[in-house]
């Protein structure tokens, strides 16, 4: 079922399953067309748990993965081998079987101090993952996404649509780790943008978050009532 909203398509689907049946196809076939196009396709990903099921399905796949450079929207700044980060996330569940060829490019970097670091970050975002082809957004309860938090000091440079810059650096209240996310300013450059929810808990935190427009109380609010690109939903219960 689709409801359309004011930048959103919002497709409803009865169970996990049929979600990322159709979510990995629509995806593939994003990669496959710039592939075809540029000779290259690039994939942006978000952490937490929902993504697990579609990142194993989408790397059963058999594209031109070598062609396929994939990186994140955010990151917990994490050695890549602690159990929270989530460049371990991505090469867990999806660097595997068909994508192993694809490059993962990673955000975080050892001796850097994520708080003093956004330019290095932003430079590396920019060059080597932009033009973005899928980006897939997740969301929190607490409204937030990628790693763009409410009530936080360092939100409004986060979302601030005249911010060039491709990162921004924050310490959440709301969750662990200093984090690296991309701005909404880099999420909105994205040709196929995507926000990926489960569960009648986020449905209900998605439709507030259509009525907010404290954007500093409700960061995907931002993302939601853009008026630059279309943002493609998928829900199951
Ligand atoms: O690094 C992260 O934590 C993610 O990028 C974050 O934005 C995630 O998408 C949401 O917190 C939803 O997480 P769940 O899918 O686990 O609910």
């Amino acid at each position: 079922m689709e409801e359309f909203g004011m930048n959103t398509n919002f497709y409803t689907f009865t169970n996990q399953k049929t979600l990322i049946e159709d979510f990995s196809k629509t995806i593939i076939d994003k990669l496959e067309k710039a592939i075809e196009k540029k000779g290259e396709a690039v994939l942006l990903v978000s952490g937490g748990n929902t993504p697990k099921p579609l990142f194993e399905k989408l790397r059963t796949f058999d594209i031109s993965w070598n062609k396929v450079k994939i990186g994140l929207v955010d990151e917990r700044w994490l050695d890549g081998k602690h159990e929270d980060s989530n460049a371990k996330l991505v090469k867990e569940y999806l660097l595997k079987d068909k994508a192993s060829k694809a490059l993962f490019i990673p955000l975080y970097q050892e001796n850097l101090d994520p708080l003093k670091s956004i330019d290095i970050c932003s430079t590396l975002v920019k060059n080597k993952l932009f033009p973005c082809d899928v980006l897939i957004l997740g969301m929190g309860d607490d409204f937030h996404t990628a790693s763009l938090f409410p009530n936080n000091e360092k939100l409004k440079d986060g979302i601030d649509l005249n911010n060039e810059k491709y990162c921004v650096s924050m310490t959440p209240s709301t969750a662990k780790h200093t984090r690296m996310s991309l701005t909404l300013s880099a999420i909105l450059k994205a040709d196929n943008i995507y926000l990926h929810i489960q569960g009648k808990n986020k449905k209900e935190v998605y439709e507030k978050a259509l009525k907010e427009n404290d954007f500093l109380l409700s960061p995907i609010s931002a993302v939601l009532k853009n008026e630059k690109k279309q943002i493609e939903v998928y829900y199951n219960e």
